[in-house]
């Protein structure tokens, strides 16, 4: 499971022909001349070398788009080399440079020109082929960090800043393409998605069909129903486990606006500044989110603006945009499984997954990790504060979007929230997980229950009748596809998850009977649907980022269901787990003749415009 795809397999076509080394002016000139091309492999004495990053995470992507370069430049790198910069290379010098690809973590990669050996730069903010003015950062295994100072030469058939909705855009680390045509982010997104199959997984090309074109979200901007901005309390207030900590010297603002009490101390109230370690940038507006959440999010911000005085430490808040609708609030179902009901080992994984650990994408809106990841955390007066007002109650307002129903900027994680899904309503506590972009809900869920059909198309077999769905959540899988299913079972780490996935049923008058759902992980679900007929099921998979663990994977392919359809928001550990699926029934002696998986499909949806996020489907029929 943990093996690693290393970059053995041909250049992805995302890269762009690597610019001809054209003598450059360096500014300034490296001190001593850098050792002609040799790889400057001399490490720190005194550098601690991090572990290794979690299988694909952000940081072991661009891991592996460094090393890929550099493999290709004639150096190969294991993660233990290569984290001092050549030598001449210092941080902070500016340097021009030619932009050579986009790495699947939407940043850009260039390679320092000649003389220097080759050593990868990574610039946020740039597109290929564009000749760039950087400022030098940290050094890294294989590559140093850049700021874009200036666009030299832009590639004027991908860039077009008129496109630009944000004015943060540059400094936020929230969204990287808004200069960009969307048809253009689709199809870099799509190069992601093959990115990672050729680099993620050990499949011979053979067996990964064709990566097909990106669905794109009906909405571009204004999309986004959840984001969590965060803050620091003053330095001078700040407590860890009650005690006062020292407050650093000074602290130095970026020069945002704000609120001036503690010598040079600003709050700011915004989301991670790209390039800007935990730096957080003031944000008045953010024109992914929904309407309704900017008019909360200038609430929010006034109420914390007024109360700051009264935090001894960050905090982060949470606004998403609920429907609103007059039902009777959320009801635990007396067949989902209760708190008490949990082994000891339950409790700690469903606790996790409340907190928001395991709930891959229940972070910031820019991905970065909120300063606090339990939510709840945010109306909790910090410790040693007499007293604290709670960040705002839900904001009523009269907007009211296409479907002619009200919305309301939710704040509080206890509250019910409400989404509509095409036919659907969908209920749950606004701490839990649902889906960031609604508007692509219906394109996504359609597209799911399309390829199940699909599965069985001129075989001659009965349509699936029952449906898994793990790592359900609230129910959209279920919900969206019951009218396909005579049977459905979900199963989910969180408690409130499951409760709402129950009420959900009731709240849109569906058969109680034809629905099971249980908290549980996600391996629990087979020991309950061994009456379901293997041959007619359909398993709908949606992990985490982090993917699936090797249990659930192996009950999965004993199980055996018709066909799997696997939902992620991390393509890096989907390629993973496909390949460790297709290459353990190879192992077992599977073959065509004998019903062995086949990747029938793979495309990603867009369901985080703007950035260089994508969600992958990926279709397995045996
Ligand atoms: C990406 S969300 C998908 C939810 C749902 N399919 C949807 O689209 O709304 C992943 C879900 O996996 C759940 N989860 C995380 N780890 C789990 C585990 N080990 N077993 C079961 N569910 C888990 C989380 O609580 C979360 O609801």
């Amino acid at each position: 499971m943990s093996k690693r795809a290393l970059s053995g397999s041909p250049t992805p076509q995302a890269t762009v022909p690597s610019p001809k080394r054209a003598k450059v002016e360096l500014a300034p000139q490296p001190v001593s001349g850098p050792s002609k091309r040799a790889f400057h492999n001399k490490q720190h004495k005194k550098r601690k070398i991090p572990a290794p990053p979690d299988f694909g995470s952000h940081d072991d992507v661009l891991r592996m788009e460094v090393e890929r370069v550099m493999a290709e430049e004639g150096v190969q790198l294991s993660w233990n080399e290569g984290w001092d910069a050549p030598e001449g290379l210092q941080e902070g010098m500016e340097i021009e440079l030619t932009v050579k690809e986009l790495s699947s973590t939407g940043d850009s990669i260039s390679l320092l020109p000649n003389p220097y050996p080759p050593w990868v730069i990574v610039t946020p903010f740039a597109m290929p082929q564009e000749r760039i003015l950087v400022r030098i950062g940290r050094p890294a295994h294989g590559h140093s960090g850049a700021t874009l100072l200036k666009v030299i030469e832009p590639n004027n058939d991908l860039r077009d800043m008129s496109r630009v909705k944000c004015q943060y855009f540059g400094k936020c680390a929230g969204c990287q393409y808004q200069m960009l045509s969307y048809d253009t982010q689709l199809d870099f997104k799509r190069r992601v998605v093959m990115k990672a199959y050729q680099h993620f997984s050990n499949l011979p090309e053979s067996v990964i069909p064709t990566v097909l074109p990106t669905i794109g979200s009906p909405l571009q901007y204004a999309y986004r129903t959840k984001i969590t901005p965060h803050f620091d309390a003053p330095p001078d207030q700040r407590t860890r486990r009650g005690k006062k900590i020292k407050p650093p010297p000074v602290e130095k603002t970026n020069g945002n606006t704000g609120l001036g009490l503690h010598g040079d101390w600003e709050l700011r109230i915004g989301f991670d500044q790209k390039g800007g370690g935990r730096n957080v940038l003031d944000i008045e507006e953010c024109p992914i989110a929904t309407d309704i959440i900017n008019v909360g999010l200038k609430i929010a911000r006034k109420t914390v603006q007024d109360t700051i005085q009264n935090y001894t430490r960050g905090a982060t808040l949470l606004l998403r945009d609920s429907v609103v609708i007059d039902t009777p609030s959320s009801r635990v179902d007396d067949k989902a499984r209760k708190p008490e009901d949990l082994s000891p080992k339950e409790t700690e994984a469903a606790a996790l997954a409340e907190a928001g650990v395991d709930d891959g994408r229940g972070g910031t809106v820019n991905a970065s990790a909120p300063r606090l990841s339990h939510v709840d955390k945010q109306t909790e007066p910090a410790a040693g504060s007499a007293s604290i007002s709670a960040p705002p109650i839900e904001t009523k307002s009269a907007i009211r979007i296409t479907n002619a129903e009200e919305h309301i900027c939710v704040t509080s994680p206890n509250t019910t929230m409400h989404e509509r899904v095409g036919p659907y309503l969908f209920s749950f506590p606004a701490s839990a997980f649902f889906q960031n972009n609604n508007s692509v809900l219906v394109p996504l869920t359609d597209y799911v229950k399309e390829a199940i059909e699909n599965a069985t198309i001129g075989q001659g077999q009965q349509h699936p009748t029952h449906l898994v769905d793990a790592y359900c959540g609230s129910g959209l899988f279920s919900l969206m596809l019951s009218s396909s299913f005579e049977k459905i079972s979900g199963i989910d780490i969180s408690l409130h998850s499951i409760a709402s996935a129950v009420h959900n049923l009731q709240l849109n008058n569906l058969p109680k009977d034809k629905f099971v759902f249980q908290t549980g992980t996600a391996s629990d679900i087979f020991s309950s649907v061994s009456h379901f007929p293997s041959t007619q099921t359909a398993a709908v998979i949606d992990p985490p980022r982090k993917g699936c663990d090797e249990p659930f994977l192996r009950q999965l392919l004993d199980f055996r269901p018709k066909v799997i359809v696997y939902v992620s928001c991390n393509v890096h550990t989907q390629a993973r787990d496909v390949d460790w699926l297709l290459k353990t029934q190879e192992q077992e002696g599977r073959t065509d003749d004998n019903g062995a998986y086949r990747i029938v499909s793979i495309r990603g949806f867009d369901l985080f415009p703007q950035t260089s996020h994508v969600e992958s489907v990926a279709v397995l029929v045996r």
